[in-house]
């Protein structure tokens, strides 16, 4: 920063400079704040029962800012303060409510902040499957699950509970997901014998461990946040787990970010009641069942090929109502409002023994 004569403004200059873009940044929240308020009012007019997040809108909002991002933020950063206001500006009428797969201090957790901003309501599950039936009760506005890991693959139970839910995604979240070796004030650093975690942590964690830690006994657990737990009242024990659980029981990290691959990450998916209109940059997830017939995969796989339909993911899961039948779960980009993709679906139905769209959605922004 400089002024007229281009010598750098003094301290006490620069503070002043800067107190007067805060009182106008105030100033234009505020304002922000108001019209949102308004969006509300325009809503609910023409609908009392009108839900008042958007999640196509958000999409929309938080690209924007990151495509028109002058810098020196990256866009990624401006995007997550943009994502806090607007979380703040729709806490204003309703605070949303999510439910996610906890205990408290998951990255299941931190995914749901992430995704709805920390002004929204977030309250830990025991269980994916209570996830699901929250949402389903109406009991929360929206549930938070994980679905697959960029090293360990696919979360099973996630799959297997949308075979019987009615429930739609309305969005995906991706986390890089940093692991740390945490102990406790008590922990004799030295005398290490025991690490807890889950099964799936220690899995991204497994070159790590054999290299460091060959004989201490590895204690799978139900979510990193319980390892953590553990770790306050047992001296000769460690604890795998993320920032969010190391903060909640107040852990020292002792190695930091030990995942074997630095890319390591867990993508989660936004349940809810209601299907989500196109944002202009859309993912559609379907599950479909086959009959067991030579050339099924080809005959369900052609038609993305022949409408140029990118598929992003392709899972299969033994069916449950047969034994040696399965149910592919395709995840592709488009909207089921695309006619591209509605020619796709035509086709994959002839195919198919039974279809179910679990749902379009906003590609993750964040
Ligand atoms: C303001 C709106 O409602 C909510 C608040 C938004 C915002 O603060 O930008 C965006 C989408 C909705 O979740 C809207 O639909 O435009």
């Amino acid at each position: 920063m400089t002024d007229n004569t281009d010598k750098p403004l003094d301290l006490a200059s620069l503070r002043q400079r800067i107190d007067s873009i805060d009182s106008e940044l105030l100033r234009l929240i505020s304002e922000r704040a108001d019209c949102a308020a308004q969006v509300a009012q325009v809503k609910t007019a023409d609908d009392p029962d009108a839900v008042f997040y958007r999640p196509e809108r958000e999409a929309q909002v938080l690209r924007r800012v990151m495509e028109r991002n002058p810098g020196p933020l990256n866009g990624e950063e401006m995007a997550r303060l943009f994502r806090e206001i607007m979380s703040a500006c729709l806490a204003l009428e309703k605070p949303i409510k999510v439910a996610y797969l906890g205990p408290e201090g998951t990255f299941t957790q931190q995914a749901a902040l992430k995704h709805f901003g920390h002004s929204a309501i977030s309250l830990p599950m025991a269980a994916i499957d209570e996830v699901f039936r929250e949402v389903e009760a109406g009991a929360v506005n929206y549930g938070v699950v994980p679905v697959e890991n960029s090293t360990e693959g696919v979360v099973n139970n996630t799959l297997d509970s949308f075979m019987d839910s009615g429930l739609h995604i309305s969005g995906e979240v991706v986390l890089r997901i940093h692991h740390h070796l945490l102990v406790s004030n008590i922990t004799r650093q030295d005398k290490i014998s025991r690490i807890y975690s889950h099964p799936q942590s220690f899995a991204q964690c497994r070159k790590w461990l054999d290299a460091h830690y060959p004989h201490a006994e590895r204690v799978a657990v139900s979510s990193n946040a319980e390892a953590a737990r553990l770790v306050k009242t047992e001296w000769h024990s460690a604890a795998i787990a993320g920032d969010m659980a190391a903060q909640l029981y107040g852990l020292d990290r002792v190695a930091e970010k030990i995942e074997d691959r630095p890319d390591n990450s867990t993508r989660f998916l936004i349940i809810g009641n209601e299907s989500v209109p196109p944002s202009g940059h859309d993912k559609t997830s379907i599950v479909v069942a086959m009959r067991n017939q030579p050339g099924v995969l080809h005959g369900l796989l052609e038609p993305f090929h022949r409408h140029a339909i990118d598929l992003t993911r392709l899972e299969t899961r033994p069916s449950r109502n047969g034994v040696w039948t399965y149910v592919f779960f395709i995840d592709f980009k488009g909207h089921v409002d695309d006619p591209a993709v509605a020619g796709v679906l035509e086709a994959v139905k002839q195919h198919a023994s039974d279809m179910k769209v679990l749902g379009s959605y906003p590609v993750g922004v964040l």
